[in-house]
């Protein structure tokens, strides 16, 4: 399976999923995590309609006290970061996605302690290769992020095996998450 004809399997199963309900799933998942609990920093994505609903997570971590970032996209290949500190200050950016509005400054993530990044996927494989939207914003951005990063991905678009580029990261079975909770 190439990665295009794994882009078009996952976005044809991801359909038949109700993404509401694997995000309520995942957040109960994430809220009992060490991970999470300890992370004083929450680097997150507001879901597009084919992913998992994050909007439990993003007024948990409000609400937890923990700063929330947010990505902005910036360009073709690049996103920035972006601290949010209430969510109707979002506004609808590229692709429809949720974002922080332009006047906020974006962030260093190096710079918040205890951070922890969710990253989304299209799919992912048991051993650890993630599928993105083929943007590469987030291989870009993992290239260089050194904190605590969790794969949030539905059970149903596990895959035993993904083509893998040289660039891609690779997430350890501890650091993937599903609405049942971490692989491992
Ligand atoms: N919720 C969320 N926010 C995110 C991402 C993400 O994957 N999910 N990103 C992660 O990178 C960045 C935005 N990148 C994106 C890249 C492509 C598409 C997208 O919808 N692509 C179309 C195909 C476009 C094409 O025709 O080439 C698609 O997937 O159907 C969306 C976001 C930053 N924010
Ligand atoms: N660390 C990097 N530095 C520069 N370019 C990169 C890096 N990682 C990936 N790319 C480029 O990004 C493009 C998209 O990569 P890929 O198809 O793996 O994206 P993706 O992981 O599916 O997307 P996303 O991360 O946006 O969800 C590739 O053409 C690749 O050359």
């Amino acid at each position: 399976m190439t990665k295009r004809e794994a882009r078009a399997w996952a976005k044809a199963r991801r359909t038949e999923l109700d993404m509401a309900a694997v995000g309520r799933g995942m957040a109960q998942a994430l809220f009992s995590l060490p991970q999470w609990q300890r992370a004083g920093a929450v680097l997150a994505f507001a879901a597009m309609p084919d992913e998992p609903d994050t909007a439990e997570i993003l007024r948990r971590a409000l609400a937890d006290g923990k700063r929330l970032l947010l990505p902005r996209v910036r360009s073709k290949t690049e996103m920035d970061w972006v601290e949010i500190p209430a969510l109707r200050l979002l506004r609808p950016g590229a692709f429809g996605i949720q974002e922080p509005p332009a006047d906020l400054p974006a962030a260093d993530p190096a710079g918040y302690a205890a951070a922890l990044a969710l990253v989304p996927c299209l799919a992912a494989s048991r051993d650890g290769v993630r599928l993105g939207r083929g943007g590469g914003y987030y291989d870009r951005f993992l290239a260089y992020y050194k904190g605590m990063g969790l794969l949030l991905c539905p059970e149903a678009l596990l895959l035993d095996e993904l083509p893998c580029d040289d660039w891609d990261a690779r997430f350890a079975p501890e650091n993937i998450m599903t609405e049942k909770g971490i692989l491992r």
